[in-house]
């Protein structure tokens, strides 16, 4: 099969269908989705308007992790006596910027065009728009226009893009958007960070360790909303020792940005803060505003809702499906490559009339974004969590215990880095005896958290947890020091 531009494997043949499938969309959720489909037997045809690895691979979880990773090994030495000692200077940032633009593909997706060729799923460029049923429109970059007819189903795998609030001069104010905070080519003096969730709490990170001086203005009365609070308050604890100013309650009301290039951002409280740059990390909106979602009876601009197997829910016929952060069931890598296998299977076995597996946890439904999604925070110090927060599990109306343990009080913790700071909690439904959530926080915890996430996933009874032994002395010993809190 071909690869850029290239034809429909099936074209014309058996009642003029292009393609058994056409995914609209080639970010991480896309590719995903079209490889398992076309594993399943389908011929796959991909649409992307800019470029194949998506969001991910060149403005989000790749560039940014790579800006934070040499501040987190750097402040990693800094935490034991007697490497600390070694560490005489600043991080180079031409160095980090370098590392970053590597781990971007300098903004070059041959790679991952390659890999789809060798996976046997057909690229088509250009920007894709439904066209009533089975049909897709490819606005192509020479300027042309394709159409395409799938024989089963249209995946919808479009992604997001940042969400700007509707403030005055914020249009001629050139701000920051999470592309420019993860592609940026030189590191701002003076950086205003507007907003309290991870892409703000990381980005605020990774740029005061390159030695800008950041501003974080947040809205609520807290960071990380959507964590425990414990999380918020530890993330913004270790901001601030970072040197980052956190205002919290502080609302933006008016921007501008002057001849000389200094962006101002006037605050509600009547103060003005002047930066070289300001980002905007006011959330996300669904890229379905261009998509032709009127002639299929949906919104333009809206999340596209499914059930567990992909469907669009609003749309008959069941051949419509969407995966990713356009459905908006969780807005994650991890979780939009997990829908993408699940749905690109379930997708095949219906073409291809074998029985589907919808028993939650079944081959056919994506269970664990209701119940199990984790997520790491990169921030000092990382937040990492698994299913349900305690309000969360609470408010499912779940009869829970929350059970915290300090992980400095952890001997592998405690060798891991002088005066450790940390807290793990677990969340158990009593009911049943097992977890529902879990949330450590704590330098270097990311690597913990897929043992929670397979306890909680296996729904593991706590009385056999208790024969998981953690080998000692690892930071993994909070997991025994969890369930004797739990057992008293
Ligand atoms: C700064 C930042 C850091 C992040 N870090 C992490 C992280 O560390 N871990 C994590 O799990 N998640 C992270 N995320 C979230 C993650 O980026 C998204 O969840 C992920 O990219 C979603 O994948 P997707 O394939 O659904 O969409 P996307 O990656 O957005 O891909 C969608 C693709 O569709 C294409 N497209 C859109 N419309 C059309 C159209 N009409 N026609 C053709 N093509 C179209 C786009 O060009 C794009 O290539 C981060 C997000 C941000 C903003
Ligand atoms: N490490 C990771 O896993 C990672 C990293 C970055 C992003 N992501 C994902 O990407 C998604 C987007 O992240 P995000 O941080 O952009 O969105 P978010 O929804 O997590 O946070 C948005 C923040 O902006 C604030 N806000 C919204 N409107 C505002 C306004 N008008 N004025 C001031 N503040 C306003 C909100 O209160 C919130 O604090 C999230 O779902 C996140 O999980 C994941």
């Amino acid at each position: 099969m071909g690869t850029t531009g290239a034809t429909g494997s099936a074209g014309g043949e058996d009642g003029g269908y292009d393609y058994d499938l056409v995914v609209i969309g080639g970010g991480p959720t896309g590719e995903n989705l079209a490889d398992r489909a076309h594993a399943g037997g389908l011929s796959v045809a991909l649409v992307e308007a800019e470029l194949v690895g998506g969001e991910c691979s060149y403005w989000a979880c790749m560039p940014s992790k790579a800006l934070l990773r040499p501040g987190a090994a750097l402040t990693g030495a800094r935490r034991v006596a007697g490497s600390r000692e070694a560490v005489t200077g600043a991080l180079d940032a031409a160095a980090v910027l370098a590392r970053r633009d590597a781990f971007a593909s300098h903004w070059h997706d041959d790679g991952q065009v390659r890999w789809l060729a060798s996976a046997g799923i057909d690229l088509v460029r250009g920007h894709g728009r439904l066209d009533g049923e089975r049909r897709v429109t490819v606005d192509t970059p020479g300027g042309g226009r394709r159409t395409l007819t799938a024989r089963h189903a249209v995946a919808v795998c479009t992604g997001t893009r940042a969400a700007l609030p509707d403030l005055p001069g914020l249009a001629g104010a050139r701000v920051w958007t999470s592309r420019e905070a993860t592609s940026a080519k030189s590191v701002p003096r003076r950086l205003a960070v507007v907003g309290g969730g991870v892409v703000a709490v990381e980005t605020a990170t990774a740029w005061r360790a390159l030695g800008s001086e950041v501003t974080l203005l947040v809205r609520g009365g807290r960071l990380l909303e959507r964590t425990e609070e414990f999380a918020g308050q530890l993330v913004s604890d270790g901001l601030r020792a970072a040197g980052v100013d956190v205002r919290l309650g502080a609302s933006v009301t008016a921007v501008r940005r002057e001849p000389d290039g200094t962006v101002l951002l006037d605050l509600a409280d009547g103060t003005r803060l002047p930066a070289d740059e300001a980002l905007f990390a006011t959330g996300r909106r669904p890229a379905t505003a261009d998509l032709g979602l009127e002639s299929v009876g949906l919104e333009p601009g809206s999340w596209i809702d499914t059930d567990d197997t992909g469907r669009a829910t609003a749309v008959p016929g069941g051949w419509l499906y969407a995966a990713g952060d356009v459905n908006h069931r969780a807005l994650l890598t991890h979780q939009g490559k997990y829908q993408g296998r699940v749905f690109g299977a379930a997708i095949a076995d219906r073409a291809a009339g074998r029985p589907l597996d919808l028993a939650p946890w079944g081959r056919s439904v994506a269970t664990a974004d209701h119940a199990a999604v984790p997520q790491v925070v990169f921030a000092d110090p990382e937040v990492a969590a698994v299913g349900r927060t305690l309000r969360e599990a609470e408010d499912a109306g779940l009869r829970v215990r929350a059970v915290d343990y300090e992980l400095g009080d952890v001997s592998g913790a405690a060798l891991h880095a002088d005066d450790y700071r940390g807290r793990a909690r677990a969340v158990v439904d009593l009911d049943r005896e097992v977890l529902v959530g879990v949330t450590f926080v704590g330098p270097d915890v990311a690597e913990l958290l897929h043992s929670a996430t397979v306890a909680v996933v296996g729904e593991v009874p706590l009385d056999r947890l208790w024969h998981a032994v953690p080998a000692y002395p690892t930071v993994s010993e909070v997991w025994l020091r969890l369930l004797e809190t739990y057992r008293g």
